[in-house]
């Protein structure tokens, strides 16, 4: 436990420094040392009243005080060592001059050092059981630390019952997100109700989305609409510390969290210790982290679902965390937080335009247009650099100019591209309505449900299609429509420039697998026939595998029919050439298009 051998290095600590002090108070007591040769001469010219000896140590009195060697003025009381090798007439040298001469045994003494550590004993053990209780009744407390380069662990912040509150009301443009995280504050507020009826609440969320977009924000704010106690600490502190601490550091915070339950733990880039476990242990470090991430686990596992704890966790990096975070009854519910579209802009430049007064000429709405791709705390920013301009130019208003020019400077100080090129917004806009227009018009397809350009994750765009009730089986129409809706992206770069991007990687990966599995798994092409022509593992674990020539007339088939849903993608989307053209356009207007607006623009009444 390392709690025992810090105890102990602060003993050990301890007992040198008042060993020291020690030394140097006896020093002074005895006098200052001197050399053999001086101690010889003053015997000779008479000047010692007396010596005490031990040994060869001699500590002796002066009868008329001489300077200091050491420097600091005079001595009478000294000290110094006769050389083993000296063969001078000591004694009869100090007979003469009649100094009193004190001798005590040697044997029975022992060393000048292990006496003082003796005479010190008591006092040492007592220090010793101080430091080892202090730290045990501190841990105790929940706020160990401050000692001795063991770094104080950040204190939970609380939430003051007086302060003001972070609610969803300071978030915006968000607010599906908000939406989602709404019956966790309904739990925390009401925890019996839900005991009652003896339902189970998510212990963990999980809120994944690129930096400033809120995510702190979000947490803040369900403490502050359920009134709950709110602790903070990010993942990154833990491993900082020596090794051991940040398990052990976890559990404080937890164990503080349910003391005061219904509260909220924040746990801040979660994926500094959360990433999946490469295989083998590492080194000192690799341990570390999966001691503090296990001790996550453990202490949510240990949650009864009804004590009113709830983890917030917050990630960046959603795709590479360890996948035991995300099993049920741990992290389970994840929640993704996208930078807003252009109402959310708005929406967010009001809140923190709240407190600044804009002259009437300042048109936020117009701000939020040329401001695409930027996040919240982006926009937090850019309000604030005007409000600076504003104030060293000594307007009483912040004017569109400062807006402006702060905008200049919040893109130019930001190390990645905060806005998109027109162009490439323009591309991407026909690009997800090609996806959206053939997934509308595709009898049987799946409803189109939002068309966004807010770029996620790597998407530049993205056009979500869900189907109304779950599906089993699929038609071979079906998942034609699928590959053609898919290919919607590049069909329409095809058909209005003429050319293609590398955007559309991963439609074709979902092309490729949906084909795959119709040549060579369902039995939907003649010429390769009614057989499983890519054997599974139990099928190749007898030796069973595709003959060559099998192989050849699977990918025939698959390049047959990509190209012909790639051909009839492209005639369609010539065909509704003005449909296609209004969605981009509304796209750019408005970056996100829900579903019943989406049909509207795009003049396609839904299929039922
Ligand atoms: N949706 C939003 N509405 C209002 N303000 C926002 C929003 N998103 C961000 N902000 C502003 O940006 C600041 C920083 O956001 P926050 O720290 O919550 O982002 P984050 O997603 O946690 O970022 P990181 O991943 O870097 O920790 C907030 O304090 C707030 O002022
Ligand atoms: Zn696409």
């Amino acid at each position: 436990m390392p709690g025992g051998w810090i105890g102990l290095t602060i003993a050990a600590l301890v007992v040198f420094v008042i060993a020291i002090l020690g030394l140097s108070f006896f020093n002074e007591g005895n006098g200052p040392t001197i050399s053999y040769t001086e101690f010889s001469k003053q015997v000779d010219n008479g000047n010692i009243t007396k010596i005490y000896s031990k040994g060869d140590a001699i500590q002796g009195q002066l009868k008329k005080a001489q300077d200091n060697p050491e420097g600091g003025g005079k001595y009478t009381k000294f000290q110094t060592q006769r050389p083993s090798f000296a063969d001078d007439k000591l004694w009869q040298n100090l007979e003469k001059h009649q100094v009193a001469v004190t001798a005590s045994p040697v044997v029975q003494q022992r060393s000048f050092l292990s006496n003082l550590l003796l005479s010190l004993a008591p006092i040492v053990l007592l220090v010793v059981l101080w430091v080892f209780f202090a730290r045990r009744f501190r841990a105790g407390m929940g706020s160990a630390g401050g000692m001795l380069g063991r770094k104080a662990p950040p204190k939970p912040v609380e939430l003051q019952p007086g302060a003001p509150r972070t609610t969803f009301a300071d978030v915006a443009g968000i607010d599906e997100v908000a939406g989602e995280l709404n019956d966790v504050v309904d739990f925390l507020k009401n925890p019996d109700a839900y005991r009652r009826m003896g339902a189970k609440m998510p212990r963990g969320v999980l809120l994944a989305g690129p930096p400033g977009t809120g995510k702190t924000l979000l947490a803040r704010a369900v403490a502050g609409e359920a009134g709950v106690p709110f602790f903070s600490a990010s993942a990154s502190e833990f491993i900082e510390m020596i090794v051991g601490v940040g398990a052990s550091r976890v559990r404080e915070l937890f164990a503080e969290a349910r003391k005061v339950a219904p509260s909220i733990i924040f746990i801040d880039e979660i994926d500094t210790i959360g990433r999946a476990r490469a295989g083998g242990s590492g080194m000192g470090g690799h341990d570390e982290r999966e001691q503090t991430l296990n001790q996550i686990l453990t202490e949510m596992d240990g949650f009864s679902g009804s004590e009113g704890v709830v983890v917030i966790a917050a990630t960046n990096r959603a795709d590479i965390l360890d996948p035991a975070l995300t099993r049920p009854g741990r992290f389970d519910r994840i929640v993704n937080v996208a930078p807003p579209d252009r109402g959310g802009r708005e929406a967010i430049l009001e809140i923190h335009t709240r407190d600044i007064p804009l002259s009437p000429d300042v048109d936020l709405s117009q701000v939020a247009r040329t401001t695409p791709g930027m996040t919240g705390a982006d926009l937090a920013n850019l309000a604030n650099e005007a409000a600076l301009l504003a104030v060293k130019r000594k307007q009483d208003q912040v004017m569109p100019t400062d807006l402006s020019e702060a905008l200049e400077k919040v893109q130019l100080g930001a190390e990645r591209a905060l806005v998109m090129p027109e162009a490439e917004r323009r591309r991407t806009a026909y690009h997800e309505s090609g996806h959206a227009l053939l997934g509308m018009l595709q009898p049987g397809a799946d409803p189109v449900r939002k068309v966004t350009i807010v770029p996620r994750g790597r998407a530049l765009g993205v056009t979500l299609s869900t189907p109304e009730a779950d599906r089993y089986s699929y038609t071979e129409e079906y998942l034609r429509g699928r590959i053609i809706g898919a290919l919607g992206g590049m069909a329409a770069e095809h058909v209005v420039y003429g050319v293609v991007t590398t955007g559309s990687e991963n439609d074709l990966e979902q092309v490729t697998n949906i084909v795959r599995g119709m040549v060579a798994r369902w039995g939907m092409s003649q010429r390769v026939g009614r057989l499983s022509a890519l054997p599974n593992d139990a099928q190749q674990a007898y030796g069973l595998a595709a003959a060559p020539a099998t192989l050849d007339s699977i990918d025939h088939e698959m390049r047959r029919i990509v190209d012909e849903c790639y051909e009839e993608a492209c005639d369609k989307l010539r065909e509704h050439r003005d449909q296609l053209d209004a969605l981009a356009e509304a796209l750019l207007a408005n970056e996100t298009l829900e579903e019943a607006e989406a049909y509207r623009i795009a003049g396609v009444k839904r299929l039922e």
